[in-house]
C-alpha cells in the first residue's frame, strides 16, 4: 500500500450531530489535522494530528484549508469550445440560433479537445467530480481517464425535429452508451441515461426507454423547468406541470438528478421531495440567460437534496465552482427575499456532499473510508484575510485560483498549481484550434 498525507493545514469536516444539523448552527467544522490517504484504494485512511510520519508521500497544506473536492453536478464539458461564442441572449434563441447549429458540426475530436480543456479548468479550481451530458461520450470517458477525475457521464437525447427512426436511435444510444462505459477509468466513470428535457423528448420515447433504464439500474438526468418556455409545451399536451408529468413517466427517483428546477410550484417541490430527486442548481447560467431564480431555500426546507452545477461554459462562462457557490448563496437570498436564506454552510454543502449524493459517489466529505477527493485552498491571500470563519470564506470570498493542490481517488492531479495529469499548454492550444475550426465550419 502506498500512502499520501495532506499535511500541516486545517481540514473542513462534516458535522454529524443531528441536533445542530436541523438548527441554523454550522453543518461543518474546521480542525487542525492531516489527512492520510491510501493512494491505491483511493480512500481516506485517517483524519487527525501527526499523520505525516507514516506516509510515503506528502502534500504540504500549511497555510491552507483541505476541503472535499468540489462536485460540478450539471454541465456539458466540451462546450468550453463555445465559451464566448454567443452571449447576451435568452435560452431558446441562444440554443436554436447559435449553439445547436455549431453543435451540428461537432466531431469526436472536438469533444476530446473541449473536454480536456474543461478538465484542466476543473482541476485548477478544485473540482474533482462532474456530471456531463453531451455527445461522443467515448471521448469524454477517455478525457476523464487521462485527467484522473471522477465523472457521471451520458449521451444527451433530443427527439424533437427528428423522424421516428432517428429519435429512437438517439434514445437507444443513450442506453447503450450508459451500459458500455459504466465503471470505466478504474471505476471513476459512472453513467446515466440523459434525455435532454421533458419537452424536447417525445412521450412515446420516454414510455419505451425509461423502463429499460430503470430495469438496468441506470440513473437518469435531465433539464427540468429551466425557463418559462419549458412549461407550456408539457402543460398543453399532458395537462399537468412538467414535474408531475416526469413523475408519472417514472422519471423521478433517488438516483435521478435534474438540472435547474427554476420554475417550480409547491406541488412540484413536493414531488421532488417525495421521490428523493436531487436538483442541480445552476445559478450563473440561470442569471446569464435570465431564466429566473430557483426557489432554493424552499427546496431545502422541503428536504430536497440540492447540488450545484456550472452548466456549459457557454452559458456561465467558466467552470469555477467557487463562483457557483457564491452565486448560489447570493441568488438564493434574492429569490427568497431573505438574507438568511441559503447561508454559507448550505452553499458549501451543495457544492460538496449534495453533489456527491446526486452523482452517487462516496465523496463530498472528508471522513475515514470516503473517497480521497480533495482540494487544498491557499488561505494566505488578502481577500481571505482575516479568518473569522472559513466556511464563510469558501462561500463568499475564495476563488478557484486559490486552489493549490487537487487530489482525486488518492492521486495528485495538481501539485503547487501545476496540473500533473494533462499537458496544460498543449490542451489549450488544441482547444483553441478546434474551436476556431468548429466555428468556421458552422458559419461557412
Ligand atoms: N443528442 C442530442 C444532444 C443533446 S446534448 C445536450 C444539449 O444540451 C444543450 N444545453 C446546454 N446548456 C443548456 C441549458 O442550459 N439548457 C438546455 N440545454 C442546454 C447543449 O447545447 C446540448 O445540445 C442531439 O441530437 O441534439
Ligand atoms: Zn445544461
Amino acid at each position: 500500500m502506498s500512502t499520501l498525507a495532506v499535511a500541516g493545514g486545517r481540514v473542513l469536516l462534516p458535522h454529524r450531530d443531528d441536533e445542530t444539523r436541523s438548527s441554523r448552527a454550522s453543518d461543518h467544522s474546521i480542525a487542525e489535522a492531516d489527512v492520510l490517504v491510501d493512494a491505491d484504494s483511493g480512500e481516506v485512511l485517517d483524519v487527525g494530528p501527526d499523520l505525516v510520519d507514516s506516509a510515503d508521500e506528502t502534500l504540504d497544506a500549511s497555510g491552507g484549508l483541505v476541503i472535499p473536492g468540489l462536485v460540478n453536478a450539471h454541465g456539458h464539458a466540451a462546450m468550453t469550445l463555445l465559451r464566448g461564442y454567443a452571449d447576451d441572449k435568452p435560452l431558446e434563441a441562444w440554443l436554436q440560433e447559435d449553439i445547436w447549429p455549431a453543435e451540428a458540426e461537432l466531431a469526436a475530436e472536438d469533444v476530446a479537445a473541449g473536454t480536456r480543456l474543461a478538465a484542466v479548468e476543473m482541476i485548477r479550481s478544485g473540482t474533482t467530480a462532474f456530471a456531463d451530458m453531451y455527445f461522443h461520450v467515448g471521448e469524454v470517458v477517455e478525457a476523464v481517464r487521462e485527467a484522473g477525475l471522477r465523472a457521471r457521464v451520458g449521451h444527451g437525447v433530443v427527439t424533437v425535429g427528428k423522424d421516428e427512426k432517428a429519435a429512437r436511435a438517439d434514445f437507444a444510444e443513450s442506453l447503450s452508451v450508459a451500459e458500455e462505459f459504466d465503471g470505466a477509468a478504474d471505476g471513476r466513470v459512472r453513467t446515466a441515461v440523459m434525455p435532454h428535457a421533458p419537452h424536447t423528448v417525445g412521450t412515446e420515447y420516454f414510455e419505451e426507454f425509461v423502463p429499460q433504464a430503470r430495469e438496468a439500474g441506470i440513473p437518469l438526468h435531465f433539464h427540468l423547468n429551466e425557463t418559462e418556455a419549458y412549461l407550456d409545451p408539457v402543460e398543453e399536451e399532458a395537462g399537468v406541470r412538467p414535474t408531475e408529468y416526469a413523475d408519472d413517466l417514472g422519471l423521478l427517483a433517488e438516483d435521478t438528478w435534474v438540472a435547474h428546477g427554476v420554475h417550480l410550484d409547491a406541488g412540484e417541490i413536493e414531488r421532488l421531495a417525495e421521490t428523493g430527486t436531487t436538483v442541480a442548481h445552476c445559478p450563473a447560467s440561470n442569471m446569464k440567460l435570465a431564466s429566473g431564480m430557483a426557489p432554493i431555500q424552499d427546496l431545502l426546507d422541503a428536504g430536497v437534496n440540492v447540488a450545484l452545477g456550472t452548466d456549459g461554459a457557454a452559458s456561465n462562462n467558466d467552470l469555477d465552482m467557487f463562483d457557483e457557490l457564491r452565486d448560489a448563496a447570493m441568488l438564493g437570498k434574492l429569490a427568497a427575499d431573505d438574507a438568511e436564506a441559503v447561508d454559507a454552510d448550505a452553499a458549501v454543502r451543495m457544492a460538496t456532499e449534495g453533489g456527491a449524493e446526486a452523482l452517487g459517489f462516496d465523496a463530498g466529505r472528508i471522513e475515514t473510508g470516503a473517497k480521497a477527493d480533495l482540494a487544498v485552498v491557499d488561505l494566505e491571500a488578502p481577500h481571505l484575510t482575516p479568518q473569522h470563519d472559513l466556511v464563510s470564506h469558501l462561500a463568499y470570498a475564495a476563488r478557484g485560483s486559490d486552489v493549490r493542490h487537487t487530489v482525486c481517488d488518492g492521486e495528485v492531479l495538481m501539485r503547487d498549481r501545476e496540473v500533473l495529469t494533462l499537458d496544460e499548454e498543449a490542451v489549450r492550444e488544441r482547444a483553441e484550434e478546434a474551436a476556431r475550426e468548429l466555428v468556421a465550419r458552422a458559419e461557412g
